[in-house]
């Protein structure tokens, strides 16, 4: 039996390696004979740059940059050929504040336009950055400023001064530094910059923004947009993506691609699937949002294109048998369900990943020697 094993990560469990281990590691211990192709992946969030160096290699390079609140953190890029790949939440992640001083109006992106000097800097003629899984909202202000935007002091402190921004924003040195340099904003969220569906009010509440909150940073972000750009680039799909970091790529020329797109063509997941007798993929939350073109998604829409069944095993399962059926997903496995509590499933998540997988493959087994039964959970 030959099997992909290509997750996300567990987010706040397991690394999309850890994840991927855990699966092979269970499903050895029940099939010793599995030839199991290990991918695990992400969506340009958490993990970006790990599992890019994986299936590329490259070099990775180490920068001191500017943390989310304003203390220097270390952070890798990745460069493959003339690509830097930059992961913008290793600059200014969620993780990377402690819960006790979440606060989306303080939080800067500046570090993100520290890592992209770098990399121009290290001779990169395109810099791809993935988005998700960030602390911040100031619409990327922050990595303009340390891309050369003026005023860069009141650019670098957050989401919540641009709310006094009184002047047009500088752009011209910022846009000078990426001269020659093609820029990509790697995410797969869709929503614009501002209102109901925008940064503040979709990703804000997560970061620590309570509703108050929510109003004065959209209001915040919109006397930014008056500042930096009359056109409508605060529309555009994916501008809302990691708190309007998606709208200040697109102010200097950036472009927005589906990150679960650049990931699985960069791993060449469509060749290993056509030669594999089933497909594993998973996440921490396998939601109905999952079936709006998030990793798993992804996963599974390759699969079904080789007519290859596709399995998920996630922490959490919020998605009936037909849908994910629609999305081409054969079987949906949840470790909230076979640990026996969320609380088991997340204090003890790579050692029941490990049993629900080799459950998983003895079931696999069983139905290929017509001994068995599979069944949907
Ligand atoms: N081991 C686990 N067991 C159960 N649930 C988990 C586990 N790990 C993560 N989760 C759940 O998944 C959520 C994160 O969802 P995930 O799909 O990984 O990330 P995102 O939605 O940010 O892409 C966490 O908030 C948690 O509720
Ligand atoms: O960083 C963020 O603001 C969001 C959206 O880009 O990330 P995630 O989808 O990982 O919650």
């Amino acid at each position: 039996m030959r099997i992909v094993i290509a997750p996300d990560k567990f987010a706040g469990t397991l690394s999309a390696v850890e994840a991927a281990e855990a699966v092979a590691e269970g499903w050895r211990s029940a099939d010793p004979g599995v030839q199991a192709r290990l991918l695990p992946l992400s969506d340009g969030g958490p993990g970006f740059v790990e599992v890019l160096h994986t299936a590329l290699g490259g070099t990775l390079h180490e920068a001191e940059v500017t943390g989310p609140l304003g203390t220097p953190v270390s952070a890798r890029y990745l460069v493959s050929g003339a690509t830097a790949y930059i992961e913008s939440a290793q600059a200014c992640g969620l993780h990377r504040v402690p819960e006790d001083r979440r606060d989306p109006g303080r939080t800067t992106s500046r570090g993100v336009g520290e890592l992209i000097a770098d990399a121009v800097g290290a001779g990169a003629r395109s810099v791809v950055v993935g988005l998700g899984g960030s602390s911040t909202n100031d619409g990327g202000a922050g990595m303009l400023a340390a891309l050369g935007a003026e005023p860069g002091a009141g650019l670098s402190g957050g989401g919540a001064v641009l709310a006094g921004l009184e002047r047009p924003v500088d752009l011209a040195a910022a846009r000078e530094a990426l001269r020659g340099v093609s820029l990509v904003a790697a995410t797969d969220v869709d929503n614009p910059l501002l209102g109901l569906h925008g940064a503040s009010a979709v990703f804000g509440p997560q970061k620590g923004a309570d509703a108050d909150q929510v109003q004065r940073l959209d209001a915040a972000l919109a006397a930014f947009a008056e500042a930096t750009d009359p056109g409508g680039l605060r529309e555009a799909s994916g501008a809302g993506a990691a708190g309007g970091l998606g709208y200040g790529m697109l102010l200097i020329g950036g472009t927005v691609e589906s990150g679960v797109a650049r990931v699985l063509g960069a791993v060449g997941l469509a060749g290993d699937v056509a030669a594999a007798d089933l497909v594993i993929t998973g996440e921490g939350s396998f939601d109905t949002q999952s079936l709006r073109g998030k990793l798993p998604h992804g996963v599974a829409k390759a699969a079904a294109d080789q007519g290859v069944p596709c399995v998920v095993l996630a922490g959490a399962v919020a998605v009936g048998r037909q849908e994910a059926a629609a999305a081409g997903i054969a079987e949906t496995y949840s470790l909230v369900e076979s640990a026996g509590s969320t609380e088991a499933a997340l204090s003890r998540s790579a050692e029941e990943l490990r049993k629900l997988a080799a459950d998983v493959a003895r079931r696999w087994a069983g139905a290929r020697s017509g001994a068995g039964e599979r069944r949907d959970d």
